[in-house]
């Protein structure tokens, strides 16, 4: 039997896939979400010539030559300009954020002044024209660009829209997974499972997987191994909204395997299943109209790096946000020995060493085995047919963490 591989099982998975639409959220709740359309300022910050500094306004000729006494003739806080003009020997009491008064072109921080009492100050150094005073526009004007389309909102992102003045923003849908469990072995942690039972893990890690690329996860738990159980959950994920159906076990080739036939009875129609990779054979990926589905390996190491190679890639295109692997190049530090046909991802510690990073393979590879991916850092990736690779030689690594 042919093996589809894992470029190719890619590349099919993205074909043909768009961003979501666009929504609109309150600023309050557009952390991490991806913006849908550029942003414009809908003002000009500062709207005026504003004082940088507290102290005074004056004109810049009248404190050349110091110390100079001037009279002061008004105040002007943060959100209460000064009404009148400055004449020749007057100064404002300013503070930060206060517009400048008409016919005041520089400030004199307080440091260097000295209140005299009586609406009288003392200037003790000069200050140049345009000193401490930010000019109307110094941050952005009316109408420019802010934020580009596809930039992940973070903290000065947020910051800058609610400046412009935009309550809220259009952001891309988030991609919702709805992920079913199958297999009569399972229930959920915090049970008391019988002698033949296991507890249900993969959920948790698939939903994180998805929540790490902005994506919703809906944990529909666990269906046994009954083809109308199994249906009913893909049902409740198709009417919930669901982008992307994932399907957790059952999707091998045992008697128990349901997951193929009661997927392209709901009207999925089979693009691949069955990859050259370990672990992670078994996967499975089909479209029921608008929604992905994809079968993941029961296997607890398969569904999670199935997860990272393809339910991330596809839920970052459909939430138009980036996402790259992070691949690098190690120093082997144990004997491999040839791969055989299918792409291996080995789980490994990936350590720094003097500038270089080596890595480290478990010993023991079971894709049942939770633990060491969860101690691993990294996959050590082989390519089909990889020859022996000796200690010392450089491998790739693709980082987890
Ligand atoms: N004759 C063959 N047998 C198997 C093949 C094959 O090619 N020929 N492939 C093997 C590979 S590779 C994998 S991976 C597994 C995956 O099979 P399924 O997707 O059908 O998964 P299940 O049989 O349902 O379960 C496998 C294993 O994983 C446990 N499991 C399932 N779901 C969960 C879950 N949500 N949380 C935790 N553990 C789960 C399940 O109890 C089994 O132990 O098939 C091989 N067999
Ligand atoms: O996916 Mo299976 O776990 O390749 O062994």
């Amino acid at each position: 039997m042919s093996l589809v591989p894992v470029e190719e099982a890619l590349r099919r998975l993205l074909a043909d896939t768009e961003p979501l639409s666009a929504e609109t959220v309150a600023l309050a709740d557009a952390f991490d979400r991806v913006l849908a359309a550029p942003l414009a300022a809908l003002r000009t910050q500062p709207p005026f010539d504003a004082s940088a500094m507290d102290g005074y306004a004056v004109k810049a000729a009248d404190v050349a030559a110091t110390p100079t006494k001037l009279k002061v003739i008004g105040n002007a806080p943060a959100g209460r300009a000064f009404q009148g003009t400055l004449g020749t020997g007057e100064s404002v009491r300013i503070f930060t954020g206060a517009p400048l008064p008409a016919g005041a072109d520089t400030i004199v921080i307080q440091e260097n002044a000295r209140d005299l009492g009586n609406g009288a100050i003392e200037v003790l150094e000069p200050s140049l024209e345009g000193r401490h005073v930010r000019r109307k526009g110094l941050d952005f004007n009316a109408g420019d660009v802010l934020l580009e389309k596809g930039r992940v909102l973070d903290a000065a992102a947020l910051s800058l829209a609610a400046a412009a003045n935009h309550p809220a923003v259009a952001v891309v849908r988030r991609p919702l997974v709805a992920i079913i469990a199958t297999g009569d072995e399972l229930l959920p942690p915090g049970s008391t499972p019988g002698p033949d039972q296991i507890i249900s893990s993969n959920a948790y890690g698939v939903a994180a997987a998805a929540q790490a690329v902005g994506a919703r996860a809906l944990d529909l738990g666990i269906a046994p191994d009954q083809k109308d159980a199994i249906a009913s959950a893909v049902r409740q994920a198709v009417e919930a909204g669901a982008n992307v159906i994932v399907t957790l076990g059952g999707a091998s080739v045992g008697d128990h395997d349901l997951v193929h036939d009661v997927l392209t009875g709901e009207g999925m129609t089979l693009d691949f299943w069955k990859l050259a990779m370990r672990p992670g054979k078994p996967l499975m990926f089909g479209r029921m109209g608008a929604i992905r589905c994809i079968g993941l390996p029961g296997n607890p190491v398969a569904s999670l790096v199935c997860s990272q190679l393809f339910l991330k890639p596809l839920l970052a295109r459909l939430g138009d946000r980036p996402f790259s692997q992070d691949l690098r190049e190690a120093t082997l530090m144990t004997n491999i020995g040839a791969n055989d046909r299918r792409q291996d991802y080995i789980r490994a510690r990936i350590e720094l060493d003097n500038h270089k990073l080596t890595a480290t393979p478990f010993g023991t590879q079971d894709s049942s085995m939770l633990r060491t991916l969860s101690d691993a850092n990294g996959l050590i990736v082989r390519p089909p047919h990889a020859p022996e690779a000796k200690a010392g030689s450089t491998c790739q690594v693709l980082m987890l963490r």
